[in-house]
């Protein structure tokens, strides 16, 4: 008999992994200048890294300079590839595909967003926002980017290059790059790293709001416990391995959290 799944109007629905690790373990190098960014050593007794993102969800990631966040998160991006374990977005198995078709999964099914903004200098801010999905041969639903233009609060600036921008606004392009195709995962990199705090915290509040109402999965690497506030749950990582988590996190909180990691 099936259950019905019962949803509370402003409340998100019940949720199931947009992406998940599952022993996931990375080393850079070789012999004796290898470094065991995640999971340990292959072969260690420990368990590598086992971990899921909600859909619909806004997780942070978080732990001490080094404990292999970024790590995580560009295995779990694609963007690197895991020294053993595996790595799902959804059904699909990331680490059992090859070069191509993991650029084009990261192309159609990922947004980022990095501290660097990482904007094209010559293009407008309407043509930086298109340009991914141009190249992925898409064409943007006109009413879906309208909305996201004008929640972003963008509508004035599309014709501006970057340099005429400010970071904030900068950094809402692309924000509003990276939800424009409705990705199954936005990854965000210190997202704030490069932005003064009212500036970040607009830049978070859009993360946040196209969490609630558009069930948009967010999976952010910060350093800052006041950004990690803005998420529904904050994983902690300290040596490359889970280190705790704290759910429906204040910035005291995740701050007790890390100070208990020694970070
Ligand atoms: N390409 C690489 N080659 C060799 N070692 C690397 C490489 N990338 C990361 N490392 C090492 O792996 C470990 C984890 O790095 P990672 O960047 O994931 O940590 P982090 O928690 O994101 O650090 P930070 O907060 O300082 O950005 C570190 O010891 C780092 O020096």
């Amino acid at each position: 008999m099936s259950v019905p799944v019962m949803t509370v109007p402003g409340e998100a629905p019940p949720t199931t992994a947009a992406v998940r690790a599952a022993g996931l373990r990375k080393t850079y190098g070789k012999g004796e200048t290898a470094v065991h960014a995640l999971g340990g050593r292959v072969g260690d007794d420990a368990a590598g890294v086992d971990v899921g993102f909600d859909r619909g969800r806004f997780t942070a990631i978080m732990g001490p300079s080094g404990s292999g966040k970024s790590t995580l998160m560009h295995c779990l991006a694609g963007l690197d590839t895991a020294s053993a374990g595996q790595v799902w977005l959804g059904d699909t198995e990331l680490t059992s595909l090859r070069d191509d078709q993991l650029t084009k999964l990261r192309r159609e099914r990922i947004g980022f967003v990095f501290q660097a903004f990482n904007l094209l200098p010559v293009l407008t801010a309407a043509e930086n926002l298109t340009l991914p999905m141009q190249l992925a041969g898409r064409r943007p639903d006109q009413a879906w980017m309208d909305d996201v233009v004008a929640r972003l609060g963008l509508r004035d600036r599309l014709g501006h290059r970057p340099y005429e921008l400010s970071g904030g606004q900068q950094q809402r392009v692309a924000v509003a790059r990276a939800l424009l195709p409705r990705p199954d995962v936005v990854f965000a990199d210190e997202p704030t790293g490069n932005l003064d705090s009212r500036a970040g915290a607009e830049v978070l509040g859009l993360l946040r709001s196209s969490v609630r109402e558009t069930g948009q999965t967010v999976v952010m690497v910060t350093h800052d416990p006041v950004a990690a506030a803005y998420a529904d749950r904050v994983v902690l990582l300290a040596d490359g391995h889970l280190a705790g988590e704290v759910h429906h996190p204040t910035a005291d909180a995740v701050i007790d959290a890390l100070r208990g990691l020694g970070g």
